[in-house]
């Protein structure tokens, strides 16, 4: 079977863009990670996926899947480049446009420069938002946040806030974001077994009360150049523990991201790009990805 796509990027972070609309699209993560691998398929850390919708305010269902294969609750830099795709594809000229992702309704709004505000939905702080199994630990001792001292296996120890932008983060603070062990750490908070679904790792630097630094080990898809549920849990996070005031510039590798929160209102303002279209057989890529494995010794 023959897809169409769309390769996109918000702020770096890289997307395949498929319209289920308009072509009957049935994701397997099979498939979703033979389109994400970078060698075999076309290389993305996540799938998009755009369907008609079922909640009765929704212009369109909003579904995201990551490299590894796994469907998730929410895609920030992906929202984005959501409603830039179906205005870019002629699926609506609506706007603002509303979106249904797996725990309700988000709003997105393309301005004229370009730049994409999206309402980002609930938020929220429990271990039980982000499915961390909390017994025998003890919180670290700062009010007014949920920040809990995680063991790691060597021994060693990280205070983590926990946030829920749909999709759980554990945001840590660190000194510098260049020196940051994310790829060593990154990967052992990801998954943590105290995580039960696995968790995106943010390790955030304070520049000054309006701006930080930004990099973030995505659950399902490694370290990205920007993670938007990130950049909005790190943003969040700071607030909450008093190190930050709103609005708060997120510098990611991959560009700059602007977060505003109130205390209930989250708004995400980023860019959106689109940097080719293809076709490609499916079931072809498919089947090859999985000899792949099969040929690896
Ligand atoms: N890896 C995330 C999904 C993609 C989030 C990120 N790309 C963003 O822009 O928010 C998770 O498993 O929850």
């Amino acid at each position: 079977m023959i897809w169409n796509f769309t390769k996109m990027h918000g702020a770096g972070n890289d997307f395949v863009v498929l319209d289920g609309v308009r072509q009957p699209i049935e994701m397997t993560p099979e498939r979703a990670r033979a389109l994400a691998d970078r060698h075999f398929g076309v290389g993305a850390d996540q799938l998009l996926l755009v369907e008609n919708p079922s909640h009765p305010e929704a212009d369109f269902r909003y579904r995201v899947f990551n490299a590894d294969g796994s469907e998730v609750e929410h895609c920030g830099n992906g929202a984005r480049c959501f409603v830039r795709f179906v205005h870019e594809q002629g699926l609506s000229r609506r706007n603002p446009l509303r979106a249904e992702i797996c725990t309700g309704l988000i709003t997105l709004n393309e301005s004229e420069t370009g730049e994409v505000t999206v309402d980002m939905g609930q938020t929220r702080f429990q271990p039980a938002d982000v499915h961390f199994m909390t017994r025998g630990l003890v919180n670290a001792p700062l009010h007014h946040d949920t920040l809990w001292t995680l063991p790691l296996p060597d021994g060693d120890s990280v205070d983590i806030s926990l946030v829920a932008i749909s999709n759980p983060h554990a945001v840590q603070v660190v000194d510098n974001v260049d020196t940051a062990p994310v790829a060593t750490v990154g990967p052992i908070i990801e998954s943590h077994p105290r995580f039960t679904q696995r968790i995106n790792a943010g390790f955030m630097q304070v520049v000054d009360r309006h701006t930080i630094k930004l990099r973030v080990y995505e659950r399902g898809a490694g370290e990205t150049l920007a993670c938007g549920t990130g950049a909005c849990a790190a943003a969040v996070a700071g607030i909450r523990r008093g190190l930050l005031d709103s609005p708060v510039a997120v510098h990611t590798r991959g560009g700059l991201l602007t977060i505003a929160w109130d205390g209930d209102s989250l708004q995400m303002t980023g860019p959106a790009t689109t940097v080719f279209t293809g076709q490609i057989d499916i079931d072809k890529l498919t089947q090859n990805y999985l000899q792949k494995d099969a040929a690896t010794p």
